[in-house]
């Protein structure tokens, strides 16, 4: 190897640096996927060039300039330019072998990956770079490394560290059927969608709705026992729905199915999203208890149906937080009206979310406002479930530009902008 390519080589691995690996969100470099790079000078092409001629990079005409000014391949250039001073080597070519160990067979972002890593390398500007990727697979004993390296680092930055960045919240209701599955989902895509770094859990484990709405079929990449959420929409999601059917499910799941969402939050790989929505089973039962314990700094928002029999048994699930340490940041009422021809009719009566914030407010000794009221619209449903899109979206992705999109962006800058008005000085 002569002093070029080592150069060459250093400068590819700078750049490697920055490429991401989609799932776990750090680069490939710092997770050990780069098992190799080696650069050959092509043998067609002319070598070795002129030292010192004018360098069509430095001349603003040179190679991959697009690639250079990709923010993505964003890299120190005056050391590239001093280099190609140094060393003329603007035309000359080389293939560069890279050796990338993926941590499972056949990852389903492998592709991704690897087009990630040709662009790294292809940005190089000072040499005409050729990448030649070959995929391979970690060694057992390199990937139990670095899960026990990744574990490590998750125990130092857990949800209920305090401090910690991510926003929760609990959406509940106290009866079932009343649009809380279909909230979680729309208001973890409008967060997404606003550019928030989005998780969410199906916490409602016999009830799971979550896989459904978001148009998942796949299930999560399991890497030594360490769980990658399946992204749809931009969220990154977890269900207990994911696995239902497969053997995997009852071997990780096991009897103890209350303590799930201990599971969710133990076994899965989430970073450090902005934002976690979690999607609670109806009632007042014991998931909310286990989500006071294990993620103290949630935020419950109660949903309800303006009709008394649905927000007398939500204020119930509001009450929770008298007997564990959760915030309870507001009531969403939701199929408060139904549009028609120009007239809102109020189909299942009116008032449920006002009652529910008016008794939970005296309740609890802070105000619980009532955050927003949402239509009773086909939509929803059709969408939604049919078409595995959260309703607030376009096709697109966007966020639809209309009063309901307008409703779910409010609400969830009403809920990210402010925070809990007890949580200051809330003794517990
Ligand atoms: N605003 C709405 N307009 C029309 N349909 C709606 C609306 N909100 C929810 N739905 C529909 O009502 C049904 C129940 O909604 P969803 O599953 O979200 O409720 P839930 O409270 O989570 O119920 P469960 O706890 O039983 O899962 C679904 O078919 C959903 O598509």
């Amino acid at each position: 190897m002569n002093d070029e390519t080592t150069i060459i080589e250093h400068a590819v691995l700078e750049r490697l640096d920055h490429v991401i690996d989609p799932e776990l969100g750090r680069s490939v470099t710092q997770l050990g996927m780069i098992a190799n790079v080696t650069v050959i000078p092509t043998s067609d092409a002319p070598f070795p060039a002129v030292t010192g001629s004018a360098s069509p990079a430095l001349t603003g005409d040179g190679l991959n300039d697009a690639a250079r000014n990709d923010p993505g391949t964003a890299h120190d250039d005056s050391e590239d330019a001093a280099r190609s001073d140094e060393y003329g080597t603007t035309d000359r070519a080389y293939d560069v072998v890279v050796d990338v160990e993926l941590t499972v067979p056949g990852c389903p972002l492998s592709d991704q990956l690897a087009a990630q890593i040709e662009q790294a390398v292809a940005s190089y500007p000072y040499a005409r770079l050729t990448p030649r990727i070959n995929v391979g697979t970690m060694s057992d004993e390199k990937l139990h490394a670095l899960v026990s390296d990744l574990k490590a680092a998750r125990r130092e930055n857990p949800f209920n560290k305090p401090g910690t960045k991510t926003r929760i919240f609990a959406i509940a209701s106290g009866k079932g059927g009343v649009g809380k599955s279909s909230i979680s989902a729309n208001l973890a895509a409008t967060f997404a969608a606003l550019g928030y770094d989005t998780a969410a859990i199906d916490a409602d484990i016999y009830g799971f709705s979550l896989p459904r709405l978001f148009g998942v079929h796949s299930q999560p990449t399991n890497l030594n026992g360490m769980l990658m959420p399946v992204t749809s929409w931009g969220v990154k999601l977890m269900s207990i729905g994911m696995f239902a059917g497969s053997d995997r499910a009852i071997l990780w799941r096991g009897p103890r199915l209350q303590r799930s969402l201990e599971q969710f939050l133990a076994d899965v790989w989430w970073g450090e999203p902005d934002v976690l929505i979690l999607d609670l089973a109806p009632g007042t039962g014991d998931m909310a208890i286990s989500v006071a314990q294990a993620l103290p700094n949630a935020e419950l928002v109660v949903v309800t149906t303006p009709q008394p029999s649905a927000s007398d048994i939500a204020v119930r699930s509001g009450l929770v937080a008298l007997q564990v340490p959760m915030q309870v940041r507001g009531v969403v009422e939701n199929m408060s009206y139904f549009e028609h021809a120009g007239e809102r009719l109020e189909i299942f009566g009116a008032g449920g979310g006002e009652r529910v914030s008016e008794q939970l407010s005296h309740a609890l000794g802070h105000d619980v406002p009532l955050l927003a009221r949402l239509p009773l619209d086909p939509r929803i449903r059709e969408i939604g479930e049919s078409e595995g899109r959260p309703a607030v979206l376009n096709e697109d992705g966007t966020l639809r530009d209309d009063d309901f999109g307008d409703t779910f962006v409010r609400l969830a800058r009403t809920l990210i902008d402010a925070y809990p008005s007890s949580a200051a000085d809330d003794p517990r």
